[in-house]
């Protein structure tokens, strides 16, 4: 009986899933924090709103369903004992709600601690009150996130400064530097500090929401921390551009107030051919704005910025200049945390960078020709073990492929659960097994290695000429140390270990995403796709390829055995932190074996099939309208089907 009603619910509940109109691969959801409390010693209410109002600043560049579906946390951090500051945190709790009412929006949970306050020999320090505000909304099409990094499209875009206030001529604006970054580098508080009206939130979220949809926007970013020059300066960086821009205020108007005020406001960057639509529709919807000048692609040259308030030039320098004093402090830590010589390497390429140089020369979104189709699918053991991740990633590229996939634990090995017998694949995945206790994939290893079971189970699968393997960063640690990749040859027993994955020459875990090249090599899972550059997940701690002998990475080389390698700017495979992240000899980021089989990568090219799951790509591949729906690293897993339909 209990089978019937759980069979009728699962059969009801596809019936519902099959008839929805959603396109599952397009919705998500987008979240995001605000918080203000250096502004809050000043005005606790201003500082409440501006915390609410820098949060959906944040999220509106996100294509949300509704502003009113808009649901927020609130947390709350307080020395609330504190004589005055039960009093602040009421106005800020007060301030918030009407704010919150006003917009329509709510919060439906949060946290507060309320004794944010430490006696330290006879004094007390207290923490300043805090409301941090994490929004957060459904999306109804992930691929229309409009990014803060420059596009300059067609060589240059044009910058529109919105004010967000309700007055309609942005010389109204009060540019309060009180609790500003600049007043914090004076080691002050200031007086004055800015604030924010709902209804001006209200009207800039949905305009902007309204010019996402009709693809309208280039780029854009809120304007917090920092003021407008931050925000224009950080736009640049982000698309390594130059700048001409001219503010067109008053003469009266101090420029540092107006360059450092944190008042609230966005810039977006639109098409020159779209400049008229976003105008006309502006002025419709009385947004006030100020057209504030354009952004420069990034040429031979170096790209320069010119800053002007009303005609008068007020910062005139190298962006990559400017880049290197805002990036200062994050080498500072850096510093801290890796090597000193990579960090070095970095900062001095950073002047240097230019986009990464993708090239495909396949179309993604056709896919791979299959000899002739199977009768039944071929079936892919998904193996982890304590400890691992990714699992649900690959299972999910393999399905993408026609695979059937298989959850597969090494204890089901073990117990004898499975037998790979019937499959025509096994993929390793990534993460942490065993904690990385004793180095990455040591115990995984061990357990493949020491378990007879295990070890029969997985040799005869190696064996069989009609199998493949695909191993992924930890999978990859776990191939490399079985010897089914770079084996030492001069060792009689098969399989011997020829190459061990060490640590990162920074010394730390890399999490990036790296550009990849995949060379010339028998491996099935690259079939086709020789010389495409395109940016793959990179996420580990231990990926420095170290060959038991020279003996051993010459063979590598000369049998192209390399499958893919990190490479710079120009395409070149490359040693250089952080393009090549880990320091392995000429680049090397994955490896095959001698007949194609066995296929053993760092990176995670599982992890960027779609699109939508790489962070960046160049606007000629297209994130919106004709897009590509895939990155070209969807092949290595329709090639292995291919290969399985010989
Ligand atoms: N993502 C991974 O698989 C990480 C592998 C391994 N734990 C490392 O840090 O190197």
């Amino acid at each position: 009986m209990a089978f019937e009603i759980e069979d009728d619910l699962i059969s009801e509940l596809r019936n519902w899933f099959d008839n929805l109109d959603v396109d599952f691969f397009r919705v998500g959801s987008a979240t995001a924090i605000g918080e203000q409390p250096i502004k809050g010693l000043l005005d606790p209410a201003a500082g409440a709103r501006l915390s609410v109002a820098e949060s959906l600043t944040n999220l509106m560049f996100a294509c949300s369903t509704d502003l009113k579906d808009v649901k927020c946390s609130g947390n709350w951090m307080w020395p609330a004992k504190q004589e005055g500051e039960g009093a602040a945190l009421l106005d800020a709790c007060v301030a918030m709600c009407n704010f919150m009412k006003d917009i329509g929006i709510a919060i439906d949970g949060g946290k507060d601690s309320l004794s944010m306050a430490a006696r330290v020999n006879s004094e007390v320090v207290k923490a300043p009150g805090t409301l941090v505000i994490s929004s957060y909304v459904g999306c109804s099409d992930i691929r229309l996130t409009v990014t803060p990094d420059l596009k300059c499209p067609d060589g240059k875009g044009v910058l529109i400064y919105l004010p967000m206030r309700s007055s309609s001529t942005s010389s109204n604006i009060p540019w309060r530097l009180g609790g500003s970054a600049l007043a914090q580098c004076f080691k002050q508080l200031g007086n004055d500090v800015p604030d924010v009206e709902p209804y001006s939130v209200v009207c800039t979220f949905n305009v902007i929401q309204s010019l996402i949809k009709d693809s309208k926007l280039a780029s854009g970013h809120d304007i917090s921390d920092g003021g407008l020059i931050t925000c224009l300066l950080e736009m640049a960086f982000g698309g390594n551009c130059g700048l001409i821009i001219d503010i067109p205020l008053n003469s009266e108007e101090k420029p540092l107030n107006v360059l450092f005020a944190e008042e609230v406001g966005a810039v977006i960057e639109v098409k020159q051919t779209d400049l008229d639509f976003v105008v006309e529709y502006l002025n419709c919807e009385k947004v006030p704005f100020s057209i504030l000048g354009k952004s420069i692609a990034h040429d031979l040259e170096p790209p320069q910025i010119f800053i002007s308030i009303h005609g008068t030039l007020v910062l005139e320098s190298s962006m990559t200049e400017l880049r290197d004093m805002w990036e200062e402090t994050s080498f500072v830590l850096e510093r801290r945390q890796a090597s000193l010589q990579c960090v070095r390497q970095e900062q001095t390429g950073l002047k240097h960078r230019i986009a990464p140089p993708y090239s495909v020369n396949f179309d993604p979104d056709v896919k791979v020709n299959v000899p002739k189709p199977l009768a039944e699918a071929p079936k892919i053991a998904i193996i982890r073990e304590e400890g691992s991740n990714g699992d649900r990633e690959m299972a999910a590229a393999f399905s993408l492929a026609g695979f059937e996939a298989w959850d597969i634990n090494m204890v089901d090995l073990m117990d004898k659960k499975v037998s790979l017998s019937a499959f025509r694949g096994v993929a390793f995945v990534g993460g942490f097994s065993y904690a990385d206790v004793c180095g990455s994939a040591k115990g995984w290893a061990a357990t493949a290695r020491f378990n007879s079971i295990v070890q029969a189970e997985l040799y005869a699968f190696w064996a069989r000429p009609d199998t493949f393997s695909f191993g992924v960063c930890n999978g990859c640690q776990l191939m490399a140390l079985l010897g089914w990749v770079a084996p030492d040859t001069t060792e009689t027993k098969k399989c011997s270990q020829g190459l061990l994955l060490d640590h990162n020459t920074s010394g730390r875990y890399e999490s990036r995403f790296s550009s990849i090249q995949v060379q010339s090599s028998p491996a099935l899972m690259l079939k086709g796709m020789e010389g495409t550059i395109f940016g793959m997940w990179v996420s580990h701690g231990e990926g420095r390829m170290v060959f038991k002998r020279p003996d051993i990475l010459h063979q590598i080389e000369t049998c192209n055995l390399a499958a893919i390698k990190y490479v710079d700017d120009q395409g070149i495979p490359t040693e250089a932190y952080p393009l090549n992240p880990n320091g392995s000899p000429s680049g090397i980021a994955g490896i095959c074996s001698p007949d194609g089989r066995h296929l053993a990568l760092m990176p995670h090219p599982e992890r960027c099939v779609w699109t939508w799951q790489c962070p960046w790509v160049p606007e000629s591949y297209g994130r919106r309208g004709a897009q590509k729906q895939f990155s070209p690293w969807i092949k290595l897993f329709q090639n292995a089907y291919a290969w399985c339909c010989q």
